[in-house]
């Protein structure tokens, strides 16, 4: 194995436990959280030097985040543009925790959209980072968002998913020992050791938040975007990921959630409020200055409420109407009258000997040593991945087969259901094969692996992908890997069990429905229900990828339909379908399927079926006679396989184009016509995709 082990059992045991040198300190108090760093021995050299794994990790300057009159506005039902944003400004600085708040439909979200450049493209306002235009593209490269409903993959553990964040993110450029290091020290700084080796699905809802936290810190990003991190947490839970957030944040990382009313203690953690009221800002500052901001204003906090609660009762304007006042009063973003002390000028005046304890990227080094540190330009190198192509598709195809051997459950439900449906369709057309007078039924036995291999890979698809997508969404975004690395796994990945499933099924139907023992014969059946498979999964992927999971499982059969017509149409009447039928057939890829199969089983010098002697018309015992009457006329094996071929690929392609669109759209750039042609379904079709 190379430095990158793709392997995907890793056990605390063998490798977690006993590299650690740092150990964590619990107090009563929450806040009082602490990682106890190496010691230094007596030659100076720190004994746990090699304990310390971001220290592998590219250190990052300080970024500050800086927006100017940003609008944002979109269409509403009526055709008039709604405000959610109106000329906010405002800065979030690193080394800070920053909370954007703000009544519920405030426009949160959207600032952190907007910030974060996570579906939106079309405002108007500037986005600095250091004082210079954001660059989207590096951006994204230096910065990860947590969405509220982060879902992780509940088949592994969270040392597995987060030795599958290392080796998609850090790639070759570190050895296995080297990515457990960073990955132990993850783990201890967001207290996750103890449940390294619990699977994701049984972890608690706080456990899985940090385990979101601690996949992004992989790479130790400098700016962290989180979406409501505390939403569904207890009450210690939530001061327990605000901690840890604060931590973070005063390790020189720039920080900025949105949240909800917090209560007052977790209110305290926070370096920076940024309150939004009806899309306008209403304070930026620190937590301690909110009251003497509001006194100012004229209103007085009682000394028993919790300021938080408060200002959001005045930003719903439960006191009268001061909206006006304090957009004034913060010029809408523009003052910086009430902001904290900044951290960063804070540690210039620190001596190297009292640096910062509770760090994790800043542990062991010297303030001094950082602050250099964060005044350096960016590497933008630094920023590439460091994983081949070829590497994240190994790493992503092993990730996914061993998935879908954990999904147990669903292994055992698909090779049950082809085994009953075997037998079934086995059963019904029991020695059809070579019976003259039920040539008809036989051909009707063409048809049933034409609608199995329509169905078993079509419906799985429609009912898991748009789970899938939210998966891929978020480590899209958040850069871990290429699409077509992804896309190319996961085509791979399905492949060897759809084999295996097709051997079962179709020799059993074969067999017992005593088609000609030719192995030819039975070849050319089986390359063409493996085509049709293949393509009905990529027309799965091709609806779902566009569509709500409730709406998927909608189309995906209503679309089949025609196609299930077109494969069967002129029976009875084959010499007189016209030509421009002929022409439309084409595009029903099982009408294909269906030629192939008919030429497979009448084709290829097929001696006459037997006729009983009870039959006294024994019509079709001729193969060609058949043929023509079905409307299978002028037939070619090799002209049908290669049709299906082409519709593989087309619709292998256009599914891969849609779900990028769709994944270019969640990063804000999105195609004017794709646009267009979704905003019309959506108008005259009351047809809705999917949501963001
Ligand atoms: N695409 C959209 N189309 C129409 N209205 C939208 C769209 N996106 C957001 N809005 C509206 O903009 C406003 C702000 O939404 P946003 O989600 O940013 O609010 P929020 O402050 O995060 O709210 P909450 O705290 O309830 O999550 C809401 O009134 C919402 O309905």
């Amino acid at each position: 194995m190379d430095s990158t082990d793709i392997g995907c059992t890793y056990s605390m045991d063998d490798s977690y436990k006993s590299h650690s040198g740092t150990s964590l300190n619990y107090s009563t108090d929450i806040n009082a959280i602490s990682v106890d760093l190496p010691v230094t021995s007596d030659d100076g050299i720190s004994t746990c030097s090699n304990r310390n794994g971001l220290k592998y990790l590219p250190r990052w300057p300080a970024v500050n985040l800086e927006f100017r009159d940003l609008s944002y506005s979109v269409s509403d039902a009526n055709q008039g543009k709604k405000k959610i944003l109106k000329n906010i400004s405002g800065e979030f600085k690193s080394h800070e925790l920053t909370a954007i708040m703000g009544p519920s439909g405030a426009g949160k979200t959207t600032l952190l959209n907007l910030l974060a450049g996570f579906g939106i493209s079309n405002y108007s306002g500037y986005i600095n980072i250091n004082r210079n235009p954001r660059d989207p593209r590096l951006f994204r490269k230096m910065s990860r968002y947590i969405m509220q409903n982060d879902i992780v993959d509940p088949y592994f553990t969270v040392m597995e998913a987060m030795m599958l964040a290392a080796n998609l993110k850090l790639g070759s450029e570190f050895n296995r020992q080297q990515k457990l290091e960073i990955i132990e020290e993850i783990l201890n700084m967001l207290r996750l050791e103890k449940t390294a080796n619990t699977v994701a699905a049984r972890l608690s809802g706080g456990e899985r938040k940090r385990l979101c936290v601690a996949m992004e810190l992989v790479n130790n990003p400098p700016v962290l975007f989180l979406d409501e991190p505390t939403t569904g947490l207890d009450d210690l839970s939530s001061s327990q990921c605000v901690s840890l957030l604060r931590r973070l944040a005063h390790s020189g990382r720039t920080i900025i959630c949105s949240i909800h009313t917090p209560p007052a203690k977790l209110f305290q953690m926070f370096d920076k409020v940024y309150v939004l009221a009806e899309g306008q800002c209403v304070y930026q500052g620190s937590v301690g200055n909110i009251v003497p901001y509001l006194k100012e204003i004229g209103l007085s906090c009682p000394i028993t409420y919790n300021p938080a609660d408060f200002f959001i009762e005045v930003a719903c304007r439960e006191y009268g109407d001061y909206h006006k006042q304090m957009v004034n009063a913060i010029d809408n973003g523009n003052v910086y009258r009430w902001m904290p002390n900044s951290r960063y000028s804070e540690m210039k005046s620190i001596s190297p000997t009292t640096s910062n304890t509770t760090s994790g990227a800043s542990s062991g080094a010297s303030s001094l040593n950082e602050l250099e540190q964060f005044e350096m330009e960016i590497d933008k190198k630094a920023l590439q991945s460091h994983c081949s192509w070829w590497l994240q598709y190994r790493i992503l195809l092993h990730h996914m087969v061993t998935k879908m051997w954990r999904d147990k459950s669903y292994i055992k439900l698909r090779f049950y259901m082809n085994i009953i449906l075997g037998l079934i369709v086995g059963g019904i057309y029991v020695g059809v094969g070579n019976d003259a007078s039920k040539a008809l039924f036989n051909f009707g036995f063409a048809f049933t692996i034409v609608i199995a291999y329509l169905y078993l890979p079509l419906m799985p698809v429609l009912a898991q992908f748009p789970t899938e997508m939210k998966l891929l969404k978020r480590e899209y975004f958040n850069q871990w890997y290429n699409l077509s690395s992804y896309y190319l796994a996961m085509i791979t990945s399905r492949f060897p069990y759809m084999f295996l499933l097709a051997v079962i099924y179709l020799t059993m139907v074969y067999l017992m429905s005593n088609q000609p023992l030719e192995l030819f014969r039975f070849a050319m059946l089986f390359l063409v229900a493996i085509l049709t498979a293949q393509i009905s999964d990529s027309v799965g992927m091709l609806v779902s990828s566009r569509l709500s999971l409730v709406n998927a499982m909608f189309m995906g059969p209503v679309m089949a339909v025609p196609l299930i017509l077109l494969s069967c149409y002129g029976i009875g009447y084959g010499r007189d379908i016209s030509p421009f039928m002929r022409f439309i057939m084409n595009f029903s890829y099982l009408r294909h399927s269906m030629e192939a199969l008919v030429e497979t089983l009448y084709g290829y010098n097929r001696a006459d079926t037997i006729c009983p002697p009870t039959e006294v018309l024994c019509l079709f015992k001729n193969a060609k006679f058949l043929r023509e009457i079905l409307g299978y006329v002028n037939l070619n094996y090799w002209s049908s396989i290669f049709f299906l071929v082409i519709y593989y690929i087309v619709c292998t392609s256009l599914a891969f184009v849609l779900i990028k669109h769709r994944l270019s759209a969640s990063n804000g750039a999105t195609n004017r016509i794709f646009q267009y042609i979704n905003h019309m379904l959506v108008k005259y079709l009351n047809f809705t995709t999917y949501k963001y």
